[in-house]
């Protein structure tokens, strides 16, 4: 099917915005790719053999606790190197003029809070790699809402250390972290810390996903952005047609590689570098 009329044409997009009052933004790791953090269907889909969404599950951390916070103190050590895009900077900024813009994202690498996005217009739906929990949840609910240590304990010093060829060299094995040398919860002292991030197979946290069908169904969402996402982790990718009115609703699909399928009259597609498309887009 052919894409409606005008659906890469900025000037037509502006003129929508300018008439759309309630807007959410969907973003997903293309909207990092550009401060140089791998994305899980590019290279980044792998870490050393692993697939990267294998890594991501309480049965890998339960079978391997040392491989998975290896893993993870990786990307706090990546995420920690790099720095906000011109990406998330226009979506912060879009959000400070506009106080019906709700942006979610499933993002865990913290660059929108570091891009100053007002945190009430952010809802991180995967967590963050920075907060920390006990993973004997729920008996023991001890967390810390933000830790950026790096490394965050001698035994994940190799994550940490850009000059260490053999983390990211699969050919080269690791040596077995054991548990003991892993971080302990400091409130019951027998579960091991672990990242603060969603894993595949657990679900969102309940509040914050009532409070975003609460936003939905106020009222008409005028457009929905969805950013560097490919749109195929649940329930993330079903917010953009959650939200959609039919004839009211204009779907906006920023990323790399151009899909016009299932486009809508009204909905647009940009195709390019979210970070160079977005402040062209939202200024
Ligand atoms: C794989 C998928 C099919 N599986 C799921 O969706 C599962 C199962 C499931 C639930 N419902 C379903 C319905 C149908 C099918 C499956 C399911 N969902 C879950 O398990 C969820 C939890 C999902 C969250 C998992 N955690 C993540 N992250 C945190 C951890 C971590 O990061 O380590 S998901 C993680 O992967 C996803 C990766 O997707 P993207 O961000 O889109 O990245 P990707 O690389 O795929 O794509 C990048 C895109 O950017 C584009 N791009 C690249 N460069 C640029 C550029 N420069 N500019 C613009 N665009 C660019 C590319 O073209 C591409 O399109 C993100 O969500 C990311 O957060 N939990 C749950 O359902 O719980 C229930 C439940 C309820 C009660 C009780 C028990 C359980």
């Amino acid at each position: 099917m052919a894409p409606p009329k005008d659906y890469d044409s900025i000037p037509a997009f502006h003129d929508k915005l300018l008439r759309s009052k309630r807007i959410l933004a969907v973003c997903g790791a293309g909207l990092s790719a550009a401060s140089g953090l791998p994305t899980f269907r590019g290279a980044g889909g792998l870490w050393r053999n692993h697939d990267a969404i294998q890594l991501a599950t309480p049965e890998a951390f339960g079978d391997d606790p040392g491989l998975v916070w290896l893993f993870y103190a990786y990307r706090r050590h990546m995420a920690l190197q790099v720095q906000p895009n011109a990406g998330h900077h226009a979506l912060a900024a879009f959000a400070k003029r506009n106080p019906d813009f709700l942006c979610l994202s499933q993002n865990v690498d913290n660059l929108h809070l570091r891009a100053h996005h007002p945190a009430p217009q952010l809802r991180l739906l995967h967590g963050s790699l920075f907060s920390l929990k006990c993973s004997r949840q729920p008996q023991c609910t001890w967390t810390d809402p933000y830790n950026d240590a790096d490394p965050l304990c001698p035994s994940l010093a190799a994550a940490a250390d850009d000059n260490d060829p053999t983390l990211l060299d699969a050919s080269k094995p690791l040596a077995p972290i054991p548990t003991s040398a892993l971080p302990h919860c400091p409130e019951c002292q027998t579960g091991l810390q672990r990242p603060g991030v969603v894993w595949f197979g657990e679900p969102l946290d309940e509040a914050m996903l009532d409070d975003i069908e609460a936003w939905i169904a106020a009222d008409v969402v005028d457009m929905v952005i969805v950013v560097g996402t490919s749109s195929v982790v649940y329930p993330a990718a079903g917010f953009a047609e959650d939200a959609r009115t039919e004839g009211k609703t204009s779907v906006v699909t920023v990323n790399m590689e151009r899909s016009v399928a299932g486009m809508r009259e009204g909905d647009f597609m940009f195709t390019g570098d979210a970070a160079s498309l977005l402040p062209e887009l939202l200024k």
